[in-house]
């Protein structure tokens, strides 16, 4: 083993040189194939991703050669990281190929499949098959898409996964990780990270189940009682969303009080004839209010903001990139003009600005501190955006009263977008965890699929599903094999950072009201925080920013304090459902 601290320093100094240069190359070519996504752009992205992969292989290969004991921690750190190389330990060259083609297939279909409603009808999901979830309160319409868009994406991927998740497994395997779900979680560090996740929901569990039976209650107001099964389960196709997993489009259904003015700001920004490029400078322009990084120029030239309307195929799934060269960071999201992706452009844009504030760190540390990290800093300053305050400060809300019922009507807003993303946001992992351990056998993936939907989310099918169907292929993440338990960690510690920034601020009020524009006391706290990158395990990180170093929904719990009240005084007993799924065959569902 090398001994010598100088030669490390050398061999680190020209890893982060070349590692750079080959993030930067991949880096382009998977943008390339994911805003034109053609035959021969997925070719060329496959043979980068080749290339990265033998780079990854080499480095860690290189480092192992050298004593770790030596080392100050810091630079142990990097040495760690470097050999930390996932898949692309997999040193069968024509299974790691073979890996890239199926990651790279389940994308395509993902990202070209329509839902045909109808023969001549076949409709993408961004944006006709969004829309009409969001819009149509018609239950057949509803169905027809929810059946359509299942029907194109599930039984084609179904074998791909099942191959995927075989190969992968192999692959982590030669780094000691007992399969992929083991890698996923070594990201959060703490070995106690699937308990700690567990007990966060069920301390969440009440929230959501008081928010779910109000939704229950309206909605049979709209649809009719005869469309709920007796078990108590929503029908997954009526909550708004594809997924059911955010219920924002509902939002004019379940305020308490429907004589205030809609918080629904959609329609304002159409009426002002918002942009997409204006959307995002409203998040540009509350970044810099705090006094942190503007989007450079290359992000205004180079990012997709739109769908292309040339009529080719792109990965119309939102996403941030970084291209590793300390200038070139781009979005591609393909906004519609809705609140939902005002939203999701302070989502991106959280994202960028991580890489912003930790581009200096050598790379292995430009990473989140943990993946949920990442995935909080846009929903962070979200937060303070969507207040009614911010939202008339921006022009896009006119009367705001500050009385009891706007309150209550305001909270029951942010429920329907954090409160019902709770077990969606849970239960995705918990799937794919069983899947790739072996508990979950390919013939079984639908079944577990719908018992965790019925048992954690109070949703059920509303069509007969049978085990060639392959519902989880419908969501994004799981072709894309992005993992998801990151958004759940995210939507519990935004609301530790909202609490501490707005501390910082020095607001004093209900947590719900608060907005931390113009604060650069916030702001400098929360750049110190991202400049760190994943330098400092993130239990230090989330100490010096919040006074305390491990996750905690009891600011969750506080925002949402004054909505539980109204919820458990509305609801009494009748709330909740039953564990199993209803069953579907025709005869008993009357
Ligand atoms: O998927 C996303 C947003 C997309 C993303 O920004 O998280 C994107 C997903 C992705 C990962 C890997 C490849 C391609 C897409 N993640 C990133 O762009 C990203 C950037 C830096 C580090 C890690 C991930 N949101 C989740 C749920 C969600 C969390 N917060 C929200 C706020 C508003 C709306 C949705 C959400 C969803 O739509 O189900
Ligand atoms: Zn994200």
């Amino acid at each position: 083993l090398i001994n010598n601290v100088s030669a490390a320093e050398a061999f680190l100094a020209t890893y982060n040189a070349e590692a750079s240069q080959v993030s930067n190359r991949y880096a382009e070519a998977s943008w390339t194939y994911n805003t034109n996504i053609t035959e021969y752009n997925q070719e060329i992205m496959l043979k980068e991703r080749l290339a990265a992969d033998k780079f990854s292989q080499e480095a860690a290969w290189n480092a192992s050669g050298y004593n770790l004991t030596v080392m100050d921690a810091t630079m142990r750190r990097q040495f760690v990281k470097i050999m930390d190389i996932g898949t692309a330990a997999q040193t069968n060259e024509t299974k790691l190929i073979h890996l890239g083609q199926i990651e790279s297939e389940m994308e395509t279909i993902y990202s070209t499949a329509k839902a045909c409603l109808a023969p001549e009808k076949c409709l993408p999901l961004d944006p006709d098959l969004t829309r009409i979830f969001t819009t149509s309160r018609d239950y057949d319409q509803l169905i027809a898409a929810w059946k359509g868009w299942r029907d194109a994406t599930g039984p084609k991927l179904k074998n791909l996964y099942t191959e995927f998740v075989t190969l992968s497994n192999e692959a982590v395997r030669n780094l000691g990780h007992a399969d992929l779900g083991a890698y996923w979680r070594s990201r959060y560090d703490t070995p106690e990270f699937e308990a700690d996740v567990q007990a966060l929901f069920d301390q969440l569990r009440p929230l959501y189940e008081h928010l779910h039976a109000h939704a229950r209650r309206r909605l049979k107001t709209i649809y009719g009682k005869d469309k709920f099964p007796s078990s108590g389960h929503i029908p997954a196709h009526l909550l708004g969303n594809m997924w059911a997993q955010q219920w924002s489009s509902l939002v004019d259904e379940f305020v308490p009080y429907k004589g205030k003015p809609s918080l629904d700001v959609t329609p304002e920004m159409v009426h002002q004839n918002y942009t997409a490029e204006k959307i995002f400078h409203t998040a540009d322009n509350f970044f810099q209010s705090l006094g942190m990084i503007p989007m450079p120029e290359p992000f205004w030239n180079k990012s997709m903001l739109k769908k292309p309307t040339d009529g080719r195929d792109v990965v119309c799934h939102a996403s941030a990139w970084d291209f590793s060269n300390g200038i070139d960071f781009r979005i591609k999201q393909c906004t519609d003009i809705t609140q939902q992706h005002l939203e999701t452009a302070h989502h991106e844009m959280g994202h960028i600005e991580y890489y912003l504030q930790y581009k200096d760190q050598p790379l292995v540390f430009q990473k989140g501190a943990n993946p949920g990290f990442h995935e909080a800093v846009g929903d962070v300053i979200a937060l303070s955006v969507q207040t009614p305050e911010h939202m008339k400060s921006i022009g896009l809300l006119h009367s705001v009263s500050n009385d009891t019922e706007t309150d209550i009507n305001f909270l029951m807003s942010m429920a329907l977008q954090k409160i019902a993303f709770l077990p969606f946001g849970f239960l995705i992992d918990q799937w794919r965890w069983r899947v790739f351990s072996g508990d979950t056998k390919p013939e079984q993936y639908n079944e577990h699929w719908w018992n965790l939907r019925c048992r954690y989310q109070g949703v059920s099918a509303p069509v007969e599903r049978s085990a060639s169907d392959f519902d989880p292929g419908a969501k994004f993440h799981i072709p894309a094999n992005t993992p998801y338990i990151r958004y759940f960690v995210s939507f519990v510690i935004q609301f530790q950072f909202h609490k501490a920034l707005c501390d910082k601020s020095g607001y004093i009020g209900p947590l719900h009201r608060c907005d931390i524009y113009n604060s650069t006391e916030a702001g400098t706290a929360l750049s110190e925080m991202l400049k760190l990158g994943s330098s400092k395990p993130w239990t230090d990180e989330m100490q010096n920013l919040t006074g305390q170093a491990k996750m905690d929904a009891q600011p969750l719990m506080d925002y949402f304090k004054p909505l539980l009240e109204y919820l458990r005084k509305e609801n009494g007993n009748d709330y909740g459902w039953d564990p199993i799924c209803p069953d579907l065959t025709p005869t008993s569902s009357g």
